[in-house]
């Protein structure tokens, strides 16, 4: 039987491994995640962070390790953590031709909700979620940020324990992310805890501890906060009008540890303040007029530090 209390381990996964064929999408993974945390999962495209969610959720067998989540053990267990588990992923996984109501009715009897509790429950979602002017629409006609709520609903239905989220915000508006966020932390002050996949740098900020995975491996792991103070080196903002060109003169160039074009920005962490001045003169040396000014961290700088830094010491260009 599933038990929470602030001492337990919601996840606990020790040395998984997911490999297809011979791609490995997940690589010897240790992972801990704490009652009521919101738990941010930042990764580029392919670096394995749906692959351990399903994992997560017992929809797909690893290849090794362990993965014990609310106290069942995974695979083996998938069936008794069912109903303490909600899952919702970037497609929202409705049924176009059913209406909001009846998305949620259906759900309801998969969970084996008694039909006055789902009712009850049912009515609840619809006022929270602000779908009840929308009740008798069909999902397939809702808008993206109305299909959004209304997943959510759908994985909260049953009042799990735990929150598994897929890049749930990939297809929806600013307005809807914000407001879909400020859902996550409600229900995380209610007790949920929450673990949720995305690419965005602002959302990742949000969570109370953060991994960060590259190519199947976890290189990072702590509070957004934490991992902005330990990050390596200086980060600088290449002022010139060809941020390209000078991302291509400088990547490898020594002191360099990592370089990302952001917008029409070039940031660059550098090692040491000694570095700066040859830096400009490699610059200027190519033609580019640049200014190097310093910069604050952000978790930007902490994430392309974190997924980098291999490929460059590996002598790989970008
Ligand atoms: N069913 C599968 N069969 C074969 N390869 C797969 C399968 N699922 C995932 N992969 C591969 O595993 C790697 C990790 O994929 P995964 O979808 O977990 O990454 P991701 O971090 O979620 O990416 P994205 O941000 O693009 O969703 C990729 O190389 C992907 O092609």
């Amino acid at each position: 039987m599933a038990s929470i209390d602030d001492s337990a381990t919601v996840i606990r996964v020790r040395g998984l491994s997911k490999r297809f064929g011979t791609t490995v999408a997940v690589d010897a993974l240790d992972l801990d995640v704490r009652p009521r945390e919101v738990y941010g999962f930042l990764g580029p495209n392919g670096s394995g962070k749906s692959t351990t969610l399903r994992m997560l959720c017992g929809l797909l067998h690893p290849s090794s390790g362990e993965i014990e989540v609310l106290g069942h053990h995974l695979p083996k267990d998938a069936e008794g953590l069912k109903r303490h588990l909600g899952y919702m992923t970037q497609s929202f996984s409705l049924y176009r031709d059913l209406s909001v109501n009846e998305n949620l009715t259906f759900l309801a009897a998969v969970h084996g909700l008694p039909r006055k509790r789902a009712h009850q429950r049912i009515e609840e979602l619809l006022n929270r979620y602000w779908l009840a002017e929308l009740r008798h629409q069909l999902a397939g006609t809702l808008s993206g940020g109305q299909k959004q709520r209304l997943a959510l609903a759908g994985a909260v239905l049953h009042e799990p324990d735990l929150l598994l989220l897929d890049e749930p915000t990939s297809a929806v508006d600013p307005q809807s992310r914000r407001e879909f966020w400020e859902s996550l932390f409600e229900l995380a002050d209610a007790g949920t805890t929450i673990l949720v996949s995305t690419h965005y740098m602002d959302e990742a900020e949000r969570c109370t501890r953060l991994a960060i995975l590259d190519r199947g491996r976890l290189v990072a792991d702590d509070s957004p906060q934490r991992l902005m103070e330990a990050l390596p080196g200086r980060p600088l903002l290449v002022e010139c009008d060809r941020p390209r060109q000078a991302q291509q003169v400088l990547e490898g160039q020594p002191g360099v540890i990592a370089l990302a074009q952001i917008g029409a920005a070039l940031r660059m962490l550098v090692e040491d303040v000694e570095y700066e001045n040859p830096l400009s003169e490699r610059l200027r040396t190519a033609g580019i007029e640049a200014r190097l000014v310093s910069g604050t961290a952000n978790l930007e700088d902490v994430f392309v530090a974190a997924t980098r830094q291999p490929r460059q010491s590996a002598g790989e260009a970008s």
